[in-house]
Protein backbone atom coordinates (compact mmCIF):
# COMPACT_ATOMS: atom_id res chain seq x y z
CA UNK A 1 0.00 0.00 0.00
CA UNK A 2 1.27 3.45 -0.86
CA UNK A 3 1.15 6.06 1.92
CA UNK A 4 0.89 9.65 1.42
CA UNK A 5 1.23 12.37 3.36
CA UNK A 6 1.38 16.10 3.12
CA UNK A 7 -0.15 19.57 3.83
CA UNK A 8 -3.48 20.87 2.96
CA UNK A 9 -4.86 24.76 3.14
CA UNK A 10 -8.73 25.75 3.36
CA UNK A 11 -9.39 29.11 1.78
CA UNK A 12 -12.10 30.87 1.54
CA UNK A 13 -14.54 34.38 2.73
CA UNK A 14 -14.96 34.99 6.13
CA UNK A 15 -17.64 32.73 7.52
CA UNK A 16 -17.34 29.93 4.82
CA UNK A 17 -16.91 27.08 6.82
CA UNK A 18 -13.34 26.00 7.20
CA UNK A 19 -12.84 26.03 10.93
CA UNK A 20 -15.56 24.00 11.38
CA UNK A 21 -14.72 21.66 8.25
CA UNK A 22 -11.35 21.01 9.61
CA UNK A 23 -12.26 19.87 12.70
CA UNK A 24 -14.84 17.43 10.72
CA UNK A 25 -11.98 15.70 8.99
CA UNK A 26 -9.61 15.80 12.24
CA UNK A 27 -12.52 14.18 14.23
CA UNK A 28 -11.40 13.38 17.84
CA UNK A 29 -8.52 12.39 16.82
CA UNK A 30 -6.07 14.79 16.91
CA UNK A 31 -6.12 18.60 16.85
CA UNK A 32 -3.08 20.75 17.34
CA UNK A 33 -3.36 23.80 19.07
CA UNK A 34 -0.87 25.65 17.11
CA UNK A 35 1.35 27.45 20.36
CA UNK A 36 3.39 30.30 18.36
CA UNK A 37 1.43 31.54 15.38
CA UNK A 38 3.67 34.41 15.15
CA UNK A 39 6.88 32.26 14.39
CA UNK A 40 5.53 29.70 12.44
CA UNK A 41 4.04 31.35 8.49
CA UNK A 42 1.65 28.35 8.95
CA UNK A 43 -0.06 27.19 12.16
CA UNK A 44 -0.80 23.53 12.35
CA UNK A 45 -4.91 23.37 12.96
CA UNK A 46 -4.64 19.28 12.62
CA UNK A 47 -3.94 15.99 12.07
CA UNK A 48 -5.71 13.49 10.00
CA UNK A 49 -4.52 10.04 10.62
CA UNK A 50 -5.38 7.13 8.43
CA UNK A 51 -4.07 3.80 7.45
CA UNK A 52 -2.94 5.41 3.65
CA UNK A 53 -2.32 8.80 4.22
CA UNK A 54 -1.47 11.43 7.14
CA UNK A 55 -3.00 15.13 6.15
CA UNK A 56 -1.96 18.01 7.73
CA UNK A 57 -4.00 21.06 7.69
CA UNK A 58 -2.00 24.02 8.28
CA UNK A 59 -3.69 27.88 8.70
CA UNK A 60 -2.83 30.24 6.33
CA UNK A 61 -3.66 34.11 7.05
CA UNK A 62 -5.98 35.46 4.30
CA UNK A 63 -5.54 37.76 1.43
CA UNK A 64 -7.14 40.60 0.68
CA UNK A 65 -7.18 43.44 -1.83
CA UNK A 66 -3.54 44.63 -1.65
CA UNK A 67 -4.16 48.58 -0.90
CA UNK A 68 -0.34 49.41 -0.33
CA UNK A 69 2.93 47.70 -0.02
CA UNK A 70 2.40 46.35 3.25
CA UNK A 71 -1.06 44.90 1.81
CA UNK A 72 1.25 43.51 -0.90
CA UNK A 73 4.16 41.93 1.03
CA UNK A 74 1.45 40.19 3.04
CA UNK A 75 -0.25 38.90 0.14
CA UNK A 76 3.20 37.64 -1.17
CA UNK A 77 3.60 35.76 1.85
CA UNK A 78 -0.06 33.57 1.26
CA UNK A 79 1.21 32.84 -1.98
CA UNK A 80 4.16 31.54 -0.55
CA UNK A 81 2.58 29.34 1.75
CA UNK A 82 0.02 28.42 -1.20
CA UNK A 83 2.99 27.26 -3.27
CA UNK A 84 4.43 25.15 -0.37
CA UNK A 85 1.58 23.13 0.67
CA UNK A 86 0.52 20.57 -1.54
CA UNK A 87 -3.48 20.99 -1.74
CA UNK A 88 -5.67 23.82 -1.24
CA UNK A 89 -9.01 23.90 -1.04
CA UNK A 90 -11.50 27.05 -1.58
CA UNK A 91 -14.76 26.91 0.52
CA UNK A 92 -17.80 28.50 -0.90
CA UNK A 93 -20.21 28.47 1.32
CA UNK A 94 -24.11 26.91 -0.35
CA UNK A 95 -26.50 29.82 1.30
CA UNK A 96 -24.47 32.84 -0.38
CA UNK A 97 -23.90 33.51 -3.64
CA UNK A 98 -20.42 33.69 -5.18
CA UNK A 99 -19.77 37.28 -5.06
CA UNK A 100 -16.75 39.69 -5.87
CA UNK A 101 -14.69 38.89 -3.10
CA UNK A 102 -15.02 35.16 -3.86
CA UNK A 103 -14.47 35.41 -7.57
CA UNK A 104 -10.67 37.54 -6.45
CA UNK A 105 -9.37 35.05 -4.63
CA UNK A 106 -10.10 32.79 -7.29
CA UNK A 107 -8.32 34.77 -9.70
CA UNK A 108 -5.50 34.50 -7.25
CA UNK A 109 -5.78 30.63 -7.01
CA UNK A 110 -5.89 30.89 -10.27
CA UNK A 111 -1.84 32.32 -11.03
CA UNK A 112 -0.46 29.59 -8.51
CA UNK A 113 0.30 27.02 -11.08
CA UNK A 114 1.94 24.15 -9.24
CA UNK A 115 -0.70 23.52 -6.29
CA UNK A 116 -3.61 21.76 -7.14
CA UNK A 117 -6.99 23.49 -5.36
CA UNK A 118 -10.18 21.73 -5.45
CA UNK A 119 -13.26 23.67 -4.71
CA UNK A 120 -15.91 22.76 -1.53
CA UNK A 121 -19.31 23.74 -1.58
CA UNK A 122 -19.87 23.96 2.52
CA UNK A 123 -23.26 23.80 4.26
CA UNK A 124 -25.18 22.22 2.44
CA UNK A 125 -27.13 20.75 4.87
CA UNK A 126 -28.57 24.61 5.26
CA UNK A 127 -30.56 25.04 1.35
CA UNK A 128 -32.44 22.85 -0.81
CA UNK A 129 -30.38 20.66 -3.40
CA UNK A 130 -31.42 22.43 -6.14
CA UNK A 131 -29.58 25.31 -4.36
CA UNK A 132 -26.75 23.20 -3.85
CA UNK A 133 -26.64 22.48 -7.82
CA UNK A 134 -26.69 26.01 -8.63
CA UNK A 135 -23.80 26.21 -6.43
CA UNK A 136 -22.00 23.76 -7.88
CA UNK A 137 -22.28 25.57 -11.37
CA UNK A 138 -21.09 28.90 -9.86
CA UNK A 139 -17.83 27.57 -8.46
CA UNK A 140 -17.64 25.58 -12.07
CA UNK A 141 -17.93 29.51 -14.02
CA UNK A 142 -15.85 31.22 -11.28
CA UNK A 143 -13.00 28.58 -12.03
CA UNK A 144 -13.70 29.03 -15.61
CA UNK A 145 -13.90 32.83 -16.02
CA UNK A 146 -10.65 32.99 -14.08
CA UNK A 147 -8.90 30.12 -16.18
CA UNK A 148 -8.68 27.54 -12.70
CA UNK A 149 -9.16 24.28 -13.57
CA UNK A 150 -10.79 22.81 -10.07
CA UNK A 151 -9.27 19.23 -9.57
CA UNK A 152 -12.54 18.26 -8.13
CA UNK A 153 -16.00 20.39 -6.82
CA UNK A 154 -17.27 18.55 -3.67
CA UNK A 155 -20.32 19.92 -1.83
CA UNK A 156 -20.16 18.86 1.99
CA UNK A 157 -21.84 19.41 5.13
CA UNK A 158 -19.31 19.55 8.22
CA UNK A 159 -22.66 19.88 10.57
CA UNK A 160 -24.18 16.83 9.00
CA UNK A 161 -21.05 14.99 8.38
CA UNK A 162 -22.00 14.66 4.95
CA UNK A 163 -19.59 13.90 2.51
CA UNK A 164 -16.38 14.77 4.77
CA UNK A 165 -15.16 11.10 4.43
CA UNK A 166 -15.16 11.86 0.27
CA UNK A 167 -13.27 15.12 0.94
CA UNK A 168 -10.49 13.43 3.09
CA UNK A 169 -10.20 11.35 0.19
CA UNK A 170 -9.78 13.68 -2.57
CA UNK A 171 -7.27 15.59 -0.52
CA UNK A 172 -5.23 12.47 0.17
CA UNK A 173 -5.47 11.82 -3.51
CA UNK A 174 -3.42 14.94 -4.24
CA UNK A 175 -0.77 14.34 -1.69
CA UNK A 176 2.55 13.11 -2.78
CA UNK A 177 3.89 9.92 -1.61
CA UNK A 178 5.98 9.78 1.36
CA UNK A 179 6.11 8.39 5.59
CA UNK A 180 4.15 10.07 8.01
CA UNK A 181 5.50 13.17 9.17
CA UNK A 182 4.19 13.39 12.73
CA UNK A 183 4.01 10.00 14.73
CA UNK A 184 0.66 8.92 15.16
CA UNK A 185 -1.04 9.89 18.85
CA UNK A 186 1.73 11.33 20.11
CA UNK A 187 0.80 14.84 19.14
CA UNK A 188 -1.97 15.93 21.01
CA UNK A 189 -1.92 19.11 21.97
CA UNK A 190 2.06 19.00 22.13
CA UNK A 191 4.04 22.22 22.28
CA UNK A 192 6.16 22.62 18.87
CA UNK A 193 9.07 22.82 21.34
CA UNK A 194 8.17 19.38 22.11
CA UNK A 195 7.81 17.53 18.65
CA UNK A 196 11.54 19.87 17.70
CA UNK A 197 12.90 18.19 20.26
CA UNK A 198 11.38 14.85 19.41
CA UNK A 199 12.92 14.96 15.82
CA UNK A 200 16.64 16.26 16.92
CA UNK A 201 16.35 12.91 19.30
CA UNK A 202 15.67 10.42 16.76
CA UNK A 203 18.54 12.70 14.42
CA UNK A 204 21.09 12.19 17.08
CA UNK A 205 19.80 8.39 18.08
CA UNK A 206 20.03 7.71 14.34
CA UNK A 207 22.73 4.71 13.37
CA UNK A 208 24.34 4.76 17.12
CA UNK A 209 21.30 3.36 19.49
CA UNK A 210 23.27 0.55 20.48
CA UNK A 211 25.78 2.95 21.48
CA UNK A 212 23.56 5.43 23.31
CA UNK A 213 20.37 3.78 23.98
CA UNK A 214 18.05 5.72 26.73
CA UNK A 215 21.57 8.10 27.84
CA UNK A 216 20.14 10.92 25.25
CA UNK A 217 18.09 14.22 26.62
CA UNK A 218 16.98 17.05 23.73
CA UNK A 219 15.53 20.04 25.09
CA UNK A 220 14.58 23.53 23.24
CA UNK A 221 16.45 26.29 25.09
CA UNK A 222 14.91 28.72 22.76
CA UNK A 223 12.70 29.40 19.34
CA UNK A 224 12.89 33.31 18.27
CA UNK A 225 12.05 34.96 14.81
CA UNK A 226 15.24 36.69 14.27
CA UNK A 227 15.11 40.41 13.71
CA UNK A 228 15.32 42.91 11.36
CA UNK A 229 14.28 40.12 8.60
CA UNK A 230 12.11 41.17 5.62
CA UNK A 231 8.54 39.89 6.38
CA UNK A 232 8.74 37.64 3.55
CA UNK A 233 12.14 35.99 4.70
CA UNK A 234 11.66 34.83 7.97
CA UNK A 235 13.96 33.01 9.61
CA UNK A 236 13.37 31.43 13.16
CA UNK A 237 16.25 30.97 15.68
CA UNK A 238 16.03 27.12 17.80
CA UNK A 239 18.68 26.80 20.16
CA UNK A 240 18.96 22.74 21.24
CA UNK A 241 20.86 21.55 23.54
CA UNK A 242 21.35 17.16 23.16
CA UNK A 243 22.41 15.97 26.79
CA UNK A 244 24.10 13.26 27.36
CA UNK A 245 25.53 11.28 30.49
CA UNK A 246 29.34 10.93 29.64
CA UNK A 247 31.84 12.54 27.73
CA UNK A 248 32.53 9.72 25.87
CA UNK A 249 28.63 9.74 24.67
CA UNK A 250 29.28 13.51 23.85
CA UNK A 251 32.07 11.89 21.31
CA UNK A 252 29.84 9.94 19.64
CA UNK A 253 27.37 12.66 19.24
CA UNK A 254 29.72 15.08 17.69
CA UNK A 255 31.39 12.34 15.37
CA UNK A 256 34.64 12.92 13.81
CA UNK A 257 35.32 16.44 13.25
CA UNK A 258 31.87 17.29 14.09
CA UNK A 259 30.68 15.53 11.66
CA UNK A 260 28.01 13.77 12.90
CA UNK A 261 26.95 16.54 14.78
CA UNK A 262 26.48 18.36 11.25
CA UNK A 263 24.60 15.54 9.69
CA UNK A 264 22.33 15.11 12.69
CA UNK A 265 21.70 19.12 12.52
CA UNK A 266 21.09 18.62 8.30
CA UNK A 267 18.62 16.17 9.00
CA UNK A 268 16.56 17.64 11.67
CA UNK A 269 16.67 21.15 10.14
CA UNK A 270 14.76 19.69 7.22
CA UNK A 271 12.40 18.39 9.31
CA UNK A 272 11.77 21.07 11.35
CA UNK A 273 11.62 23.33 8.73
CA UNK A 274 8.89 21.21 6.51
CA UNK A 275 6.96 21.48 10.73
CA UNK A 276 7.10 24.78 11.15
CA UNK A 277 6.54 26.17 7.60
CA UNK A 278 9.48 28.46 8.18
CA UNK A 279 12.89 28.85 7.35
CA UNK A 280 15.09 28.00 10.20
CA UNK A 281 18.84 28.14 11.74
CA UNK A 282 18.97 25.32 13.91
CA UNK A 283 21.57 25.73 16.85
CA UNK A 284 22.53 22.34 18.37
CA UNK A 285 24.79 22.11 21.76
CA UNK A 286 26.07 18.93 22.99
CA UNK A 287 26.27 19.25 26.77
CA UNK A 288 27.25 16.27 29.49
CA UNK A 289 24.86 16.11 32.18
CA UNK A 290 26.09 13.77 34.09
CA UNK A 291 24.27 10.73 35.04
CA UNK A 292 21.41 12.80 34.37
CA UNK A 293 18.51 9.52 34.51
CA UNK A 294 19.43 9.21 37.80
CA UNK A 295 19.47 12.73 39.33
CA UNK A 296 15.45 13.95 40.25
CA UNK A 297 16.73 17.65 39.30
CA UNK A 298 18.66 17.34 36.11
CA UNK A 299 15.40 15.26 35.40
CA UNK A 300 13.19 17.91 36.17
CA UNK A 301 15.42 20.54 34.42
CA UNK A 302 15.40 18.06 31.10
CA UNK A 303 11.51 18.28 30.86
CA UNK A 304 10.68 14.68 32.95
N1 LIG B 1 -25.49 24.41 9.14
C1 LIG B 1 -24.16 24.42 8.99
N2 LIG B 1 -23.45 25.41 9.52
C2 LIG B 1 -22.11 25.41 9.36
C3 LIG B 1 -21.45 24.39 8.63
N3 LIG B 1 -20.13 24.65 8.64
C4 LIG B 1 -19.97 25.79 9.34
N4 LIG B 1 -21.16 26.25 9.77
C5 LIG B 1 -21.41 27.46 10.57
O1 LIG B 1 -20.96 28.59 9.86
C6 LIG B 1 -20.32 29.52 10.72
C7 LIG B 1 -18.89 29.80 10.26
O2 LIG B 1 -18.15 28.61 10.29
P1 LIG B 1 -16.58 28.60 10.54
O3 LIG B 1 -16.16 27.19 10.42
O4 LIG B 1 -16.24 29.34 11.75
O5 LIG B 1 -16.11 29.44 9.29
P2 LIG B 1 -14.62 29.93 8.93
O6 LIG B 1 -14.53 29.89 7.47
O7 LIG B 1 -13.63 29.17 9.70
O8 LIG B 1 -14.70 31.41 9.40
P3 LIG B 1 -13.48 32.47 9.61
O9 LIG B 1 -12.64 31.91 10.74
O10 LIG B 1 -14.20 33.71 9.94
O11 LIG B 1 -12.73 32.55 8.33
C8 LIG B 1 -20.37 28.90 12.10
O12 LIG B 1 -21.47 29.46 12.78
C9 LIG B 1 -20.60 27.44 11.84
O13 LIG B 1 -21.30 26.81 12.87
C10 LIG B 1 -22.24 23.33 8.08
O14 LIG B 1 -21.78 22.38 7.43
N5 LIG B 1 -23.60 23.41 8.28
Amino acid sequence: MTFRSGFACFVGRPNAGKSTLTNALVGEKVAITSSKPQTTRHAIRGLVHRDDAQLVLVDTPGLHRPRNTLGQRLNDIVRTTWAEVDTIAMCFPADQKVGPGDRFLVEELAKIRRTPVLAVVTKTDLVAPERVGEQLLAVQSAGEAAGLVWRDIVPVSAVAGDQVDLLADLLVATLPEGPPMYPEGQLTDEPEETIVAEIVREAALEGVHDELPHSIAVVVEEMVPREDRPADRPLLDVRVNVYVERDSQKGIVIGRKGARLKEIGTVSRTQVERLLGTPVHLDLHVKVAKDWQRDPKQLRKLGF
